[in-house]
C-alpha cells in the first residue's frame, strides 16, 4: 500500500503546494491535500496545526507544509506532540532531517525557494530513511 502524506499551506505557498503535492504522486506517494484552495489571506497556524494532527494521529505518515518563509507554519506544526518538523531550503538538509532527526514533516518558503529546488528538496525528504542507531538515542531525547 502507497504511504500517504498531507500537505497544506497558507495563501503565500497555494501553487507551490499544488506541485509539491503533483510532485509527491509521482513519486507514487498518496497525497491528502487539506488545502486551502483560495489565494484569500489566511493564518497559517490553523493549517500548520491540520496538518500536524494528520500526522501525529498516523492518519499520514508524512507532512509537508508551506507559507512564506516556512518558518511560522513550521513552528505551528512543532507545538503538536510528536511533530518533528523542519523548513529547508537545501537538499542536503532535507535529508538529513530523515536520516538523523526522523522529521515526519518538511517546511517549505513559497517565498525563499523556487519551484524546481522545492521539488528537489521534497524528493530528498520523501526517499531518504531514517537512519536510528545514536540517532534514535537523540530522538527519543527530544521527544522526553
Ligand atoms: O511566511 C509566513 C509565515 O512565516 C506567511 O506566509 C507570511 O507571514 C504571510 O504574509 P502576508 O500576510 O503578508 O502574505
Amino acid at each position: 500500500m502507497a504511504q500517504r502524506i498531507v500537505v497544506s499551506s497558507d495563501h503565500a505557498a497555494i501553487e507551490l503546494r499544488q506541485a509539491v503535492a503533483r510532485h509527491a504522486q509521482g513519486l507514487g506517494w498518496d497525497v491528502v491535500d487539506i488545502g486551502p484552495t483560495s489565494t484569500e489571506s489566511t493564518h497559517y497556524p490553523v493549517h500548520g496545526k491540520a496538518a500536524a494532527e494528520k500526522v501525529a494521529s498516523g492518519d499520514c505518515d508524512l507532512g509537508i507544509i508551506l507559507c512564506g518563509t516556512g518558518q511560522g507554519i513550521m513552528m505551528a506544526a512543532n507545538k503538536v506532540p510528536g511533530i518533528r518538523c523542519g523548513v529547508c531550503s537545501d537538499t542536503f538538509s532535507a535529508r538529513m532531517i530523515r536520516a538523523h532527526n526522523d522529521a515526519n514533516m518538511l517546511s517549505l518558503g513559497a517565498r525563499v525557494v523556487g519551484e524546481g529546488l522545492a521539488l528537489d528538496i521534497v524528493e530528498a525528504f520523501l526517499t531518504t530513511a531514517f537512519e536510528g542507531g545514536r540517532h534514535a538515542t537523540r530522538v527519543e531525547m527530544i521527544e522526553a
